[in-house]
C-alpha cells in the first residue's frame, strides 16, 4: 500500500490493512452527539502550565502541520479527568479545503472548518513512545480545540506567520523562542467532552485520553488560508487531512458541563 494518507487510493478506507486496530472499539475522532454524553460535576477543569521552549521546529510532515520541541521542557498538563501529570510533547492541526469541512471531531454532526490538538503524554512512562505503547486510554491526553472563522488568532500568529515556510513535505523551520504558547488556550479550561479513544492517523494506537473543548477558538480567514496553501508528500493541498468519525460502541462520552 502506498504511505498512508487522504486521497482515493491511501485514505482513512484502506488504513485497516496495515493498522487493523482501525476497526477497533475504541478509535477516534466520533461525533460528539449531545443527546448522548453524560454530565459529570467530578469533571473539573484542566489546568495547563506551559514554559517558553529555547529550541522548538515547526514542520510539515506530510500529513500535518506540527509544532515540536527538541526536548521536554516541564510542560504539563493535569486535573480535568487526568489522574498523573501529563508531560507536553506536541501540538498539530487537521483542516478542510473549505469552511464546511476539516475537522475530526464532530458536534451533532457539525464539522469544523479546522481542528487543533495539544499531545501529552502520561508521565509515569519514561518517554512519549512508552506512553502511546503503554497500553490502555491512559498513554496520552490530547486537547482538541474546533477553530472557525472570525477574528485573527494572535496567539497563533506566530505559527500560522511560518506556514509559508514549510509549504512543501519535509521541510521546517526553528520557531522563535519568545513563541508564547499559553497564550493559544482560553484562560479557563472549562468545558470539555471527554473519552477513551486513539490516535486519528496510523497508527491508530488506542491510548488517548481525549478532551474536546466546547467553546472554538477563532482564526482569521487569512490564517485558515494559509493552512489550506500547505502541501503534502503527493504535492497536492493537505487540506481534508482529517478521519470521518468512528463508530462509539459501548463508550461513554462525558461532559465537565451541563
Ligand atoms: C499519529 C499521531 C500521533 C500523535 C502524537 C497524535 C495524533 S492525533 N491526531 O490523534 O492527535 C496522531
Ligand atoms: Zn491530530
Amino acid at each position: 500500500m502506498a504511505p498512508w494518507g487522504y486521497e482515493k487510493d491511501n485514505g482513512p478506507a484502506h488504513w485497516h490493512k496495515d493498522c487493523p486496530i482501525a476497526n477497533g472499539k475504541n478509535q477516534s475522532p466520533i461525533d460528539l452527539i449531545n443527546g448522548e454524553v453524560k454530565y459529570d460535576s467530578g469533571l473539573k477543569p484542566l489546568t495547563a502550565k506551559y514554559v517558553p521552549f529555547s529550541d522548538a521546529k515547526f514542520l510539515n510532515n506530510g500529513h500535518s502541520v506540527q509544532f515540536q520541541p527538541s526536548a521536554g521542557n516541564g510542560s504539563e498538563l493535569t486535573g480535568g479527568p487526568l489522574a498523573v501529570k501529563y508531560n507536553f510533547e506536541q501540538f498539530h492541526f487537521h483542516w478542510g479545503n473549505n469552511d464546511t469541512e476539516g475537522s475530526e471531531h464532530r458536534v451533532d454532526g457539525k464539522m469544523y472548518p479546522a481542528e487543533l490538538h495539544f499531545v501529552h503524554w502520561n508521565s509515569t512512562n519514561p518517554s512519549f513512545k512508552d506512553a502511546v505503547g503503554s497500553g490502555g486510554p491512559n498513554g496520552l491526553a490530547v486537547l482538541g480545540f474546533f477553530l472557525k472563522v472570525g477574528a485573527e488568532n494572535a496567539a497563533l500568529k506566530p505559527i500560522t506567520d511560518l506556514i509559508p515556510k514549510v509549504k512543501d513535505a519535509g521541510t521546517s523551520v526553528t520557531v522563535p523562542s519568545n513563541f508564547d504558547m499559553q497564550a493559544i488556550l482560553p484562560a479557563t479550561l472549562t468545558d470539555y467532552y471527554t473519552y477513551d479513544g486513539s490516535l486519528t492517523t496510523p497508527p491508530l494506537a488506542e491510548c488517548v485520553k481525549w478532551i474536546v473543548f466546547k467553546q472554538p477558538l477563532e482564526v482569521s480567514a487569512a490564517q485558515m488560508e494559509a493552512f489550506r496553501s500547505v502541501i503534502n508528500r503527493d504535492g497536492k493541498p493537505m487540506g481534508g487531512n482529517y478521519r470521518p468519525p468512528c463508530p462509539l460502541h459501548d463508550r461513554a462520552v462525558k461532559t465537565s458541563f451541563k
